[in-house]
């Protein structure tokens, strides 16, 4: 009985190894013969990893982007220094009988908001389980948002709400509330400790940080390629492309067409189109198929001598990162978030199971190797997402930095509490000039003073796979012992049967 199990595995994984070699040469075939994904060496991960690489990270060529958008207008952030303005938008004063009143606890965890590994959880906490409300409201309000596109606070209000509340309506355990805000919070820390805001005008601040809080909206706690396998309503309204995205888009904006919670009410028929056409971009740019060609793309753009970045390509990309940042985070909260995305794979795999489906990649809570698949997440996916956009920040920021290194802008935000009467101001912090170091990699051969952004996700990326390859040894040890147990009592078994 053994031995005919052990022949149907074997034929399963020599069927499994042809269809995926299959997968690998049309792959190549029909997307790129350099893409990401072929350059990952065959026997580098294990094969369930590489099917999940390819089944969510990989499809044919996206439809035609839209054109490349004006040539960006740069300000001079050395020159606003010099003259002590740190630009207009850094410091709004919003009327504090108007503002969002934050509960003490709220404040506390706040006053932590620029931080790398800014808690997210202990926000919830701390918030009554409403962090899209209280970090939304904060970060617009930071940002002069509700004072420049005269945001009626009442309804940013009931905006953030509706928001939150479509969040938790599957009750996922990772794409809910928590996620939203963490996105939010991590592009925010891009925004001001890159100076990437400096680079940007208001709306598309405001377009940014919108798109970050709305990108996963009503997710369902199922993939795109469930969707797709289910035949489900929203797989027919969208084709089967990017379902989940433009459920995402679409639901978010119809929450905007309620006066109740229109919080573009205000601003002008251009500014909406130009805000409108950003969220698209940026979130539509979130579906996982699209990843390897977009970093292949900023790559190749980074290569140019003189690259001209266009912004919503690069807000696209810094989103992108954002959204699959918790693995550059410390390891306490990527391990909680790790944790939470098994759960919500695993039901999706119970789902299929009662549906009659195959298992999804990472989706069979019996079989799922999760070390392993986060070490091939962590080294194939975050890392070289992480590389290049940081390479384009410093390129597209390094015609605004300030020429000398500068010390950390004193942060007013810890006076500021939020919703107090003295309103609040952005602590940003100057990134650093390395003078006359080699350029990027690729980017150009010559030598000359580089601008360089800090990175605080480098060690804990390093730390993260270390903790993960550790695991991964203790559970093929944990594997290999239960294997030798179940074969000695296979072999007790038919001794027992043989002497009946
Ligand atoms: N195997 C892992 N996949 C991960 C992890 N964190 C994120 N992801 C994948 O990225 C997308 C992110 O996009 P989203 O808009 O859905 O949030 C997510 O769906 C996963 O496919 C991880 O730690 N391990
Ligand atoms: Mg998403
Ligand atoms: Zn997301």
């Amino acid at each position: 009985m053994k031995v005919k199990h052990d022949m149907r595995n074997f034929e399963k994984s020599i069927r499994q190894e042809i269809a995926l070699e299959l997968v690998f040469f049309l792959i190549r075939r029909l997307a790129d013969e350099d893409d990401e994904l072929s350059e990952v060496q065959p026997d580098a991960v294990p094969q369930e990893v590489r099917a999940w690489l390819q089944s969510t990270f990989t499809r044919q060529l996206a439809t035609t982007r839209r054109k490349a958008d004006e040539k960006p207008k740069f300000r001079s952030v050395a020159h606003a220094i010099r003259a002590g303005i740190f630009v207009d938008r850094i410091y709004r004063r919003v009327s504090n009988s108007a503002l969002m009143q934050f509960p003490p606890e709220v404040v506390k965890v706040l006053k932590t908001l620029d931080e790398w590994s800014f808690d997210v959880f202990a926000l919830a906490e701390a918030g009554n389980s409403q962090p899209v409300k209280y970090l939304g409201y904060d970060l617009l309000n930071r940002y002069g948002m509700i004072h420049k596109f005269k945001v009626p606070p009442a309804i940013l209000e009931v905006f953030l709400n509706k928001i939150e509340e479509g969040y938790c309506r599957f009750r996922n355990p990772y794409h809910n509330n928590l996620h939203a805000a963490d996105v939010a919070q991590t592009v925010h820390h891009v925004l001001c400790q890159t100076g990437l805001m400096h680079w940007l005008t208001d709306l598309e601040i405001f377009a940014t940080l919108l798109a970050a809080l709305i990108h996963d909206y009503e997710h369902t706690g199922t993939t795109n390629n469930f969707h797709v396998k289910s035949g489900s309503d929203t797989a027919l309204l969208y084709n089967d492309r990017a379902v989940l995205e433009n459920h995402h888009l679409s639901a978010a904006f119809r929450v905007l067409k309620d006066d109740e919670c229109n919080v573009l009410q205000n601003l002008t028929r251009d500014e909406f189109r130009e805000l409108r056409s950003l969220v698209i971009d940026m979130v539509l740019a979130t579906d996982m198929s699209f990843h390897f060609q977009q970093i292949k793309n900023m790559r190749n753009l980074l290569t140019l001598g003189d690259p001209q970045v266009d912004k919503s390509k690069a807000l696209a990309l810094v989103l992108h990162c954002c959204d699959i940042s918790h693995p550059a985070k410390k390891w306490n909260i990527h391990h909680r978030w790790t944790m939470l995305l098994l759960e919500e794979f695993f039901r999706q795999g119970d789902l299929e199971h009662e549906l009659g489906l195959d298992f999804s990649p990472l989706c069979d809570r019996k079989t799922t190797l999760v070390a392993e698949s986060q070490i091939g997440f962590i080294e194939f996916i975050v890392e070289p997402s992480m590389a290049v956009c940081a390479d384009m920040l410093e390129i597209v920021l390094a015609p605004i930095a300030p020429p000398l290194t500068c010390k950390s802008t004193p942060s007013t935000a810890k006076e500021d509490e939020p919703g107090s009467e003295s309103g609040r101001s952005l602590s940003v912090t100057e990134p650093t000039i390395h003078e006359d170091v080699e350029s990027p990699k690729n980017y150009s051969d010559d030598k000359r003073s580089r601008f360089i952004i800090k990175k605080p996700w480098i060690t804990c990326l390093a730390e993260n796979k270390k903790i993960w390859k550790e695991q991964a040894i203790r559970d093929a040890e944990a594997r290999e012992a239960a294997q030798e147990k179940t074969d000695s009592e296979d072999v007790e078994n038919v001794t027992a049967t043989t002497k009946d």
